[in-house]
C-alpha cells in the first residue's frame, strides 16, 4: 500500500482528494493501492495510521480536518508519516517556499514528494541539486513534479525522456501559463469584445491564477516554469537572470491584496487596449511566450506578436502548447491541451503517484 498525505488542501488538494476518493470508491479502479493517511493545511492537521474512510474523505473539512482535529505542526506531521512503515508520499499541494524547502528533510526521512509546487525547483539552484542528489538513486525515495509545467500535460515526462534518451534540447518554446493562454487568447483576437480586466476576472474565477493572479501578469509562474524546463533539460538557469516581461501596470505592483489589485485593474484597460489594436493592426495578435534556448542555455519570458497563421495564434481556452526542438526533432515534437486548472493539475499529481505505486511495487495488501 502506499500511504498518500496531502499537504495544502485548497483548490488543487482539494480536487485531488476527491479524484483520489472518487477511485477508491469506484469498482473498477477501487484496487489501485493508495490510502490517505494524512491531511494539513495551515491551521489544521490530522493523521492516521488507519487509511481515511472514503465517506470521510468526501467531507474531509468537517470529518477531518474539522474541530477534532489537531493544530497544524509540519514537524509532528512529517514525524509521524515517517513513523507509518510503508512507502509514504508526501503531496504538496500549496504554493509556500518555505513548504518547499523541507523536502530534502523529508527526502531524508524516507517519505516520497509529489508536487505541483514550483518554488523548490526553480529558486536556488542549490535546493534543486540537494532535491536531485536526495532522489537520485533507484530503490530511495523519489521526487515527481509533472504537474508544475503544463499541470497535466506529459511535459516534464517528455523532456526527461528525450533528455535521458541521449536527444539534444535546442529550443523549447511555447505557452505555458493558462491564465495568460486564456487571457490574449480572448482579449487579443479579431474581433473580441471583453475588456482585459473583465478576462483576468474570469481566470481566477475559473481557478487558473495563482492565488494572486499578479503572480501570473508580472511573468514569474512562467518564469519558474522556464526555469525548471531549463534545469531538467541540463542549463544551469536561475530564476534572477532570466529576462522577464512584467505585464503589471507599475502602480498596481506594490499594492497590498489580491483584492484591491483586481478593483482596480478595470483603470488600465485602455493601456492593454491599446497594446492589443497596435497588434492586429499589423495582422498580429500578442501571446506571452517562454523559452529555453538550447544553444545559449539561456531562458526569455516576454509578451510577443505571432501573425494569425501561427500555430500559438491558433490557440484556445487556457492550452498551453510546448514544443521542443530537438536533434532529433528538428519539426518539433508538440504537447498542447488544457494547461491550467484543478482538475486537471490533479490528474498530473495523481498520474505522478501512480508511477510511484509501479515504481515500488506497492501492492493492495
Ligand atoms: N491552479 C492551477 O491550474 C495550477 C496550480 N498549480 C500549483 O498548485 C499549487 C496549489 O494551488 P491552489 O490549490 O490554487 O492554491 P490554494 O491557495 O487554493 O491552496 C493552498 C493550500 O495550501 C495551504 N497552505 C499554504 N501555506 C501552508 C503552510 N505553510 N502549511 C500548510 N498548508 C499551507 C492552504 O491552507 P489554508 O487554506 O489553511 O491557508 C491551502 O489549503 C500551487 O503551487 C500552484 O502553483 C500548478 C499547476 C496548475
Ligand atoms: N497560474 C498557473 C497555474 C498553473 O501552473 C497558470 O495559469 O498556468
Amino acid at each position: 500500500m502506499l500511504n498518500v498525505a496531502i499537504v495544502g488542501p485548497g483548490l488543487v488538494g482539494g480536487a485531488l482528494i476527491e479524484q483520489l476518493a472518487a477511485h477508491l470508491q469506484s469498482p473498477r479502479f477501487g484496487s489501485l493501492p493508495i490510502a490517505i493517511v494524512g491531511l494539513i493545511n495551515s491551521k489544521k492537521m490530522a493523521v492516521s495510521a488507519a487509511p481515511f474512510a472514503a465517506s470521510d474523505l468526501g467531507d474531509w473539512k468537517s470529518r477531518i480536518l474539522g474541530d477534532a482535529a489537531g493544530s497544524a505542526d509540519m514537524a509532528q506531521f512529517a514525524d509521524s508519516l515517517a513513523k507509518l512503515g510503508a512507502p509514504t508520499v508526501v503531496v504538496d499541494c500549496t504554493s509556500s517556499s518555505t513548504v518547499a524547502e523541507l523536502y530534502p528533510e523529508w527526502l531524508a526521512r524516507g517519505l516520497h514528494v509529489v508536487t505541483p509546487n514550483k518554488k523548490a525547483f526553480s529558486s536556488d539552484l542549490s535546493l534543486f541539486r540537494k532535491i536531485q542528489a536526495l532522489a537520485g538513486s533507484p530503490r530511495g525515495p523519489s521526487v515527481y513534479h509533472e504537474a508544475t509545467v503544463g499541470a497535466g500535460l506529459p511535459v516534464l515526462s517528455t523532456l526527461n525522456d528525450l533528455v535521458r534518451t541521449g536527444d539534444r534540447i535546442e529550443k523549447i518554446e511555447g505557452i505555458f501559463s493558462g491564465t495568460l493562454s486564456y487571457l490574449f487568447n480572448n482579449f487579443s483576437a479579431p474581433g473580441a469584445t471583453q475588456t482585459f480586466s473583465e478576462c483576468v476576472g474570469v481566470a481566477k474565477a475559473s481557478g487558473y491564477t495563482e492565488p494572486d493572479p499578479r503572480d501570473d501578469l508580472n511573468g514569474m509562474d512562467v518564469a519558474r516554469k522556464v526555469t525548471i524546463l531549463g534545469r531538467v533539460a541540463g542549463f544551469e538557469l536561475g530564476i534572477d537572470t532570466l529576462d522577464v516581461e512584467n505585464i503589471v501596470p507599475e502602480a498596481l505592483r506594490s499594492v497590498a491584496s489580491a483584492d484591491e489589485f483586481m478593483s482596480r485593474l478595470p483603470e488600465y484597460d485602455d493601456h492593454f487596449a491599446q497594446l492589443n489594436s497596435e497588434a492586429l493592426a499589423s495582422g498580429s495578435v500578442l501571446r506571452y511566450v517562454g523559452c529555453v534556448d538550447g544553444a545559449s542555455g539561456q531562458g526569455s519570458v516576454k509578451l510577443m506578436r505571432y501573425p494569425l497563421d501561427h500555430p500559438f495564434a491558433a490557440l484556445k481556452g487556457s492550452d498551453n502548447i510546448i514544443a521542443f526542438t530537438t536533434a532529433r526533432f528538428p519539426s518539433p515534437l508538440i504537447v498542447q491541451g488544457s494547461g491550467a486548472g484543478s482538475a486537471v493539475t490533479a490528474f498530473g499529481i495523481f498520474s505522478d503517484l501512480i508511477k510511484i505505486c509501479e515504481r515500488f511495487g506497492a501492492d493492495s495488501k
